[in-house]
């Protein structure tokens, strides 16, 4: 090697970055300091004539691990390549973290003369990693749920309450994108919302509807912010929800109970006289024309006085089925009173819904109760007169089905149109 490229290669070693420490091979007397750069000095405190001439020993303290250093120890003996990581003191008594490796080196006889050691100090790597796992921990032990995505929307984190939410193990959804929970229950307009709030580096908050991974639903308060870094891009989204599930079922049976027949499932008288109110008001301005079906189980009184009440509940609840079953999802069924229905169909023209009240009739005859067998329904069906009200619509059905019931039941009359 040329004096310029000894000159070189001293310099390198003298201005490198990591901390390099050259020792004798003298096991016995603890491989002493011969050369340390100031990348070195600096990491220890110590000077290199503090150092020159003693034992690298001297940088071990009580947290310095006895398992790396008889490793080392091992290495050394055998002249084999080492690399460990441990906690070591500088001049000071104050503790670093360590990671370093150690090479033997031999003259050109191959005979072990010295121990090169390059060092790094990565306490402060150490540091945030360790704040990272601990923050890991703090969220996972939040109960609310937590997820965390990239700028793309991809899923870097599920704390367990957000795993345990919606079913999904972490490893299952890491990668994915939020849209993995989309019930179908919002618009395209509550999603413009949310991606314009979040791109103007706003915060968005709403109630969503979620699906979890058996599919079933589930309504969360979600705040989702976006995470930005010190030139205001914005490097990720942050997502903290609380289930609510527990509390809309809760106001949901509440309203339940004030709108729905507890027997039947079907809405109430009072709720059904709103409903009538409300599609005879749109039928007035123009909706289409109204017309209400009232229909009544044929001797039902027989029923229970033959099978008993709880026979007769089953009945009513088979009927409700059927009725529910006949009709479209707009349609209201009404259970108006005992064994008495009022199915209101709004924009729906009279001859539909004749065909649908005699499908009605002839599906109620085929059934057949496991107990009671065959029952039988009669209907009255009248459609809503311009300025005519609810009240008189109602009694023209009733007349109706009076008349049906006359005519010898399990039959349909239409109350003749009026004005
Ligand atoms: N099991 C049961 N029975 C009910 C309920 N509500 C009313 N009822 C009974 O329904 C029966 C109605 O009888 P009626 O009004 O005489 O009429 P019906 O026997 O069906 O005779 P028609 O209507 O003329 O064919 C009465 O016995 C009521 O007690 C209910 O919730 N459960």
């Amino acid at each position: 090697m040329s004096t310029s490229q000894l000159q070189l290669f001293q310099s390198a070693v003298m201005q490198s970055w990591n901390a390099i420490v050259i020792t004798d091979a003298d096991l016995a007397a603890g491989c002493c300091v011969e050369i340390a750069n100031p990348a070195f000095c600096a990491m220890t405190g110590y000077s290199l004539d503090e150092l020159r001439g003693r034992p690298l020993k001297m940088l071990q303290g009580p947290d310095t691990d006895p398992a790396v250093i008889d490793h080392l120890r091992a290495c050394l003996r055998e002249a084999r390549f080492f690399e460990g990581t441990t906690t070591n003191y500088r001049k000071d008594g104050s503790s670093y973290i360590v990671r370093w490796n150690i090479s033997p080196v031999r003259d050109d006889d191959g005979v072990l003369t010295h121990f090169i050691s390059v060092q790094q100090d990565i306490s402060e790597h150490v540091r945030t990693e360790r704040e990272n796992r601990l923050l890991a921990r703090a969220l996972d032990a939040t109960s609310d749920p937590v997820l965390l995505t990239d700028a793309q929307a991809r899923i870097i984190f599920a704390n367990t309450a957000f795993v345990e939410v919606t079913g999904y193990p972490a490893s299952e959804i890491r990668g994915r994108t939020p849209a993995l929970f989309k019930s179908g229950a919002h618009d395209d307009a509550f999603y413009a919302g949310l991606r314009s709030s979040l791109a103007s580096g706003q915060d968005f908050r709403a109630t969503f509807i979620n699906r979890r991974r058996d599919g079933s639903l589930y309504h969360a308060e979600q705040s989702i912010s976006p995470i930005c870094d010190e030139a205001g891009r914005i490097t990720h989204y942050v997502s903290v929800s609380k289930d609510i599930s527990q509390r809309v079922d809760m106001e949901q049976a509440l309203r339940d109970a004030a709108t729905r027949d507890k027997l039947t499932g079907l809405y109430n008288r009072h709720r059904g006289e709103q409903l009538l109110e409300e599609a005879a008001a749109e039928a007035r301005t123009g909706g289409g024309p109204l017309t209400v079906i009232v229909c009544d189980v044929d001797h039902f009184k027989q029923v229970n006085d033959r099978f008993g009440h709880p026979a007769g509940d089953r009945i009513l609840i088979e009927v409700s089925g059927i009725l529910r079953q006949s009709v479209r999802g707009r349609d209201a069924v009404i259970r108006w009173g005992g064994e008495e229905f009022v199915i209101v169909l709004d924009a729906c023209p009279q001859a539909a819904a004749i065909d649908l009240a005699e499908r009605i009739r002839v599906r109620i005859a085929a059934h057949r109760d496991v107990e009671v067998g065959r029952v039988t329904l009669s209907l009255g069906l009248a459609t809503l007169a311009p300025a005519e009200s609810t009240d008189e619509l109602i009694a023209r059905a009733d007349a109706a089905l009076y008349q049906a019931k006359r005519g010898g039941r399990d039959r349909l009359c239409v109350a003749e149109s009026r004005g």
